[in-house]
């Protein structure tokens, strides 16, 4: 895959938070039209690598092509959908209405409402005022407010946090509709088992990408059954690989 084939080709990417070194550098081929997970711990840097990717991250260095064109460029305004994990919706307006009023201030057509309406799923809910929606409806409405930009690449931060297993599946349904419609999605998630739905993985560590991969490949490469257990074996071989060799390593642990 070539930089100008991938959604998102970022080089030796290094972002700096406060004092901490949150992404050391960072390579990251991201292909079209693909639902892609973005995996890893708490803490391990998703959100920073996707703030990065949307434009929103000042960067120390590096190189990140979003569709082309440097990111938080100008033309990728209406290209590139952004749902973060405080879902920026008005609670005492309507569903309707929010998604009426977005589409006015984001400069996208109003006639797309009754179908973002329907795509998310949200029809029945559609006239109720936003504080009285549950948790997977208000991920639905952020979701539906991102989609107003008809957009070619979505970045969603920890979409499913927090809802039963039942919303998250019709959640990962609907990006793999989306994505089947020819949008890029990368999405990130601390659970492990979401990893199954995903077209392509990207397991992150410490400000690290330990791999990037297809699902069945990376279960095959690391020979284990879960994407929870490859994850386990990838970090496993990168500490191994961190470690002095063998005598060296047991000369010290006798002394200790
Ligand atoms: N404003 C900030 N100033 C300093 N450090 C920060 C700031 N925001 C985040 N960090 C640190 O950067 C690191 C990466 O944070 P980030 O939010 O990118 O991780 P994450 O993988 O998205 O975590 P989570 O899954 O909990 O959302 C963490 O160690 C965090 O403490």
């Amino acid at each position: 895959m070539d930089d100008s084939s991938a959604a998102v080709a970022i080089a030796g990417l290094q972002v700096k938070r406060g004092k901490a070194l949150v992404l050391p550098h960072l390579d990251l081929q991201v292909p079209r039209g693909e639902v892609v997970g973005l995996l890893g711990p708490s803490g391990c840097g998703k959100s920073t690598l996707m703030r990065s990717i949307v434009g929103t991250q000042i960067i120390s260095a590096g190189e990140i092509t979003v569709l082309g064109e440097p990111a938080g460029s100008v033309g990728l305004r209406h290209r590139v959908g952004y749902m973060t994990q405080e879902a920026s919706i008005y609670d005492d307006i309507t569903v309707k209405t929010n998604l009426s009023y977005f589409a006015k201030i984001l400069g996208a057509s109003p006639s797309q409402v009754p179908d973002i309406i329907e795509r998310t799923d949200l029809g029945s809910v559609a006239d109720s005022m936003a504080r009285d929606l549950s948790g997977g409806q208000r991920s639905r409405l952020s979701l539906g407010i991102a989609l107003l930009r008809n957009p070619e690449l979505l970045v969603l931060d920890e979409p499913t946090v927090g809802l039963d297993p039942v919303l998250r599946v019709s959640l990962w349904e609907l990006f793999t509709d989306l994505a089947a419609g020819g949008v890029t999605l990368l999405v990130s998630s601390h659970v492990m088992d979401e990893a199954t739905r995903c077209g392509r993985l990207i397991l992150m560590r410490e400000g690290r990408i330990i791999a990037s991969d297809t699902p069945a490949d990376l279960l095959e490469r690391t020979g284990t059954s879960t994407a929870e257990n490859a994850f386990l074996a990838l970090i496993q071989g990168t500490d191994e690989a961190k470690l002095p060799p063998a005598g060296k390593h047991r000369a010290t642990g006798a002394t200790a």
